[in-house]
């Protein structure tokens, strides 16, 4: 008996599992907008040791954010079916090993950001873990409804790291990127939270869907959305991006509309699932976009 209790966490554990704690796919995209501010931060190519160190340690502290958001929801985890098999609510992994593993990364991170990329990055991307581990998850998320719109600061601080790291200054550009995943937040997860909304009754989470009913979420989804679509403009507006950029941006914009209002208008089957597939989508798509614009527009310059 003494056993099966002492290799209760280490008997079926893999790096499968502690990879599965730091949110790897939330983290790829977080890390392309990251990425994508770095490069718009210069009209030239990014140092690479700016590209491969900073990058590592803006992925170590948000690897460290998750880890931390799955000791903290532990107990949710296990109610919700979207999460129920994840390694701390399983109990593959305890605790004590993911705080070990958060602060062996959040080290790092720190470590990394401070002596190699400069100490406002490092400083930034401090706030962003506390922002998200415990200002979102240990506070706003079992506090109010306005939890993911408030928290999502956290989540959309990444393209401001990127172009910190270049430029060690805070640009008005920079925030403006920060701005679009800000307000790309609210129709990504209140898609989703449609669909999950029994889930998070269940385990008792106050997300907009339960405390003001699905219908109230979708007018928020529509009109979240219109207020993307026109924050896009801003990029083109203020002379940061060009014509490609703005083709993309109305494209991306029209299909999210079309999810939003048949979400609400004319709902089908799925929808509220497809909505969250393609905002995921819509920011990859608007990222690279930024991106190829950027450098487009430099050679036409050159
Ligand atoms: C407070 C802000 C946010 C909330 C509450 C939120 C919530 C969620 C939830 C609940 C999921 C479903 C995960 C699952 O299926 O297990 C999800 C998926 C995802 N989110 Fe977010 N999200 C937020 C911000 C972001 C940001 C800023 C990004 C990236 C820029 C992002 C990228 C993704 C991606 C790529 C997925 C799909 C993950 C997968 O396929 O496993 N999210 N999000
Ligand atoms: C350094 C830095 C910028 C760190 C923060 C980045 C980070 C990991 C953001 C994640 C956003 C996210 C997936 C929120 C969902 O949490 P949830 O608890 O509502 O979703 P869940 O139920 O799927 O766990």
């Amino acid at each position: 008996m003494s056993r099966v209790i002492s290799n209760q966490y280490s008997e079926s554990v893999s790096w499968r599992d502690y990879l599965e704690l730091t949110k790897p796919r939330v983290v790829m995209l977080l890390m392309l907008t990251a990425i994508v501010g770095m490069f718009m931060a210069t009209p030239g190519m990014v140092p690479l040791d700016v590209l491969i160190l900073g990058s590592l340690g803006m992925a170590f502290a948000m690897g460290a954010a998750a880890a931390v958001n799955h000791v903290v929801d532990q107990r949710i985890d296990s109610i919700m079916a979207r999460t129920e098999n994840r390694p701390i609510a399983k109990g593959k992994i305890s605790s004590y090993r993911a705080i070990a593993f958060a602060a062996i990364l959040s080290i790092a991170s720190m470590f990394i950001l401070s002596f190699f990329i400069n100490t406002l990055t490092a400083f930034l991307t401090l706030f962003g873990i506390v922002g998200y581990a415990f200002i979102y998850t240990m506070y706003l998320k079992r506090a109010t409804p306005q939890n993911i719109v408030i928290g999502g600061l956290a989540g959309a601080i990444p393209p401001l790291l990127g172009w910190t790291a270049v430029t060690n200054s805070v640009d008005p550009h920079s925030l403006l990127l920060v701005l679009i995943v800000f307000v790309w937040t609210p129709p990504h997860f209140w898609a989703l939270a449609i669909h999950r909304r029994d889930d998070y009754a269940k385990a008792g989470i106050p997300m907009l869907p339960v405390t003001h009913g699905i219908e109230y979420t979708k007018t928020s989804v529509l009109h979240y959305t219109v207020l993307l679509a026109l924050t896009t403009l801003l990029p083109y507006l203020t002379g940061m991006s060009g014509l490609i950029y703005l083709a993309a941006a109305l494209i991306l914009n029209g299909i999210f509309l079309y999810y939003a209002v048949k979400l609400k208008f004319a709902p089908s089957n799925g929808i509220a699932m497809k909505t969250f597939g393609y905002s995921i989508v819509y920011l990859m798509c608007l990222f690279i976009a930024l991106l190829v614009d950027h450098y487009f527009l430099i050679t036409l310059i050159s």
